[in-house]
């Protein structure tokens, strides 16, 4: 029988309860899931503080427990729009669709004529990696926000005080 395989794609700075529920959504409807961990190539910085090593031990640890079978793969970001899709596709396990809620994504599959569904948001006001790295740099509770297990991996490679170094302002 022909395995029913999707692909989700986000830069997961940090993966945190929304992504968690999206792909536990996403798992009852198909066999297997490809996580595209995008902008692969960017890390220590305000917005994208994680490497993607440390994106790919986020997702394994949140999702051990989970009755997800998945696949993540980084992705590095290209120049030209036109032609990411194959990209995308030259990286991937083979899928036959792709969730997303990003528009540029979205028309970009489109184009390409593939099936495109777009998952349901879950809190988003409070589940969205733009809080998570707010409340880390003013001190705030962002582990309400992750699972568990992407706290302790925070914890383990010290990404607390990474995000507020990388986001400090010049020193006299
Ligand atoms: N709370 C949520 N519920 C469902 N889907 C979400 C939620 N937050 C983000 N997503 C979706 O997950 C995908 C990956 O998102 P991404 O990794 O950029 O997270 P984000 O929270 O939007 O990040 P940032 O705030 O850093 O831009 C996108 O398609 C995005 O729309
Ligand atoms: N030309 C490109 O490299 C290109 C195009 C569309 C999306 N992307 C990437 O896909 C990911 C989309 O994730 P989000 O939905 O989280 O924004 C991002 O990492 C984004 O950089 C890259």
């Amino acid at each position: 029988m022909h395995m029913r395989r999707a692909f989700y794609i986000g830069r997961f700075q940090p993966f945190h309860l929304g992504h968690y529920s999206t792909i536990c959504a996403i798992a009852k409807e198909v066999d297997e899931l490809v996580i595209g961990i995008g902008s692969a190539q960017k890390s220590h910085d305000p917005w994208n503080p994680f490497t993607a090593g440390e994106r790919v031990m986020m997702i394994r640890h949140a999702l051990e427990d989970a009755d997800v079978k998945h696949y993540a793969i980084p992705i590095e970001d290209l120049q030209r729009n036109a032609v990411w899709v194959s990209h995308i596709i030259s990286m991937s396990p083979p899928f036959d669709v792709v969730y997303s809620n990003n528009p540029l994504v979205i028309q970009l599959f489109r184009e390409a004529n593939m099936n495109v569904r777009q998952p349901p948001m879950f809190n988003r006001k409070g589940y969205s990696g733009t809080e998570v790295r707010k409340k880390m740099i003013e001190g705030e509770d962002w582990r309400q926000l992750v699972p568990a297990a992407v706290a302790e991996v925070i914890d383990e490679i010290g990404g607390v005080t990474r995000i507020r170094n990388v986001s400090m302002q010049d020193m006299e």
